[in-house]
């Protein structure tokens, strides 16, 4: 299983790094990567795990925050109307996206950053995106609000983006036009 010392933290390098798209049929290894990136996140929103394992939760996480550079990431959350959306994403791409932004009042969190990064990390708000589950099977989804911030945070990964990147430097709750706080 997946414990918080496998997860690399701001500063090594392969957060910055572009990762490898995976060829289908995967690997029995790169399936198994998938699934154990998926079952850290379940693990990491169980109080009791939390707490035995030490896991700090997550929604999202992808292969390169374990130092494996390749496109392939996991989401666990509910979406607005409460159904779960949990699955492995291999080799994304967002095929269109809404002019609108949306950003967590909060701000963003991340399992690679041990620090609070104060500000708005804008992102659109509504995506539609296409990739594999560990089948092959291609999927084409319309996200929005929260499940598409997790979504584009994780593909950020992907391409060695990290959120705080998206933050103004001069005004870090800057709020941009046609950009809105979920609330
Ligand atoms: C600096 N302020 C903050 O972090 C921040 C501060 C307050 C609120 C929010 C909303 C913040 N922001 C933020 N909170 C989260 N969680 C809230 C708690 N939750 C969770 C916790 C316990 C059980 C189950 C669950 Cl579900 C897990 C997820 N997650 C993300 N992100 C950014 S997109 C990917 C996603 C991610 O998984 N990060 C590890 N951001
Ligand atoms: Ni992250």
């Amino acid at each position: 299983m997946i414990l918080m010392k496998d997860i690399i933290r701001e500063g090594h390098p392969t957060l910055r790094e572009k990762a490898t798209e995976l060829a289908f049929p995967l690997t029995n290894d790169e399936k198994q990567l998938g699934e154990d990136l998926l079952q850290f996140l379940i693990n990491s929103q169980d109080p009791e795990l939390m707490e035995k394992y030490d896991l700090r939760s997550g929604i999202g996480i992808a292969a390169p925050q374990v130092n494996v550079s390749k496109r392939i990431f996991a989401l666990h959350l509910p979406d607005d109307k409460g159904n779960l959306i949990s699955m492995v994403v291999v080799n994304p791409k967002i095929v269109s996206h809404s002019v609108e932004k949306a950003y967590l009042p909060t701000g963003e969190g991340c399992l690679s950053v041990d620090r609070e990064v104060p500000g708005y990390v804008p992102r659109p708000q509504r995506i539609t995106a296409k990739f594999f589950d560990l089948d092959g099977n291609e999927h084409k989804m319309r996200l929005k609000n929260l499940p598409a911030i997790a979504f584009q945070h994780e593909l950020d990964h992907l391409n060695g983006v990290m959120f705080y990147d998206h933050i103004n430097k001069e005004n870090p709750f800057f709020e941009a036009q046609d950009s809105h706080p979920l609330d």
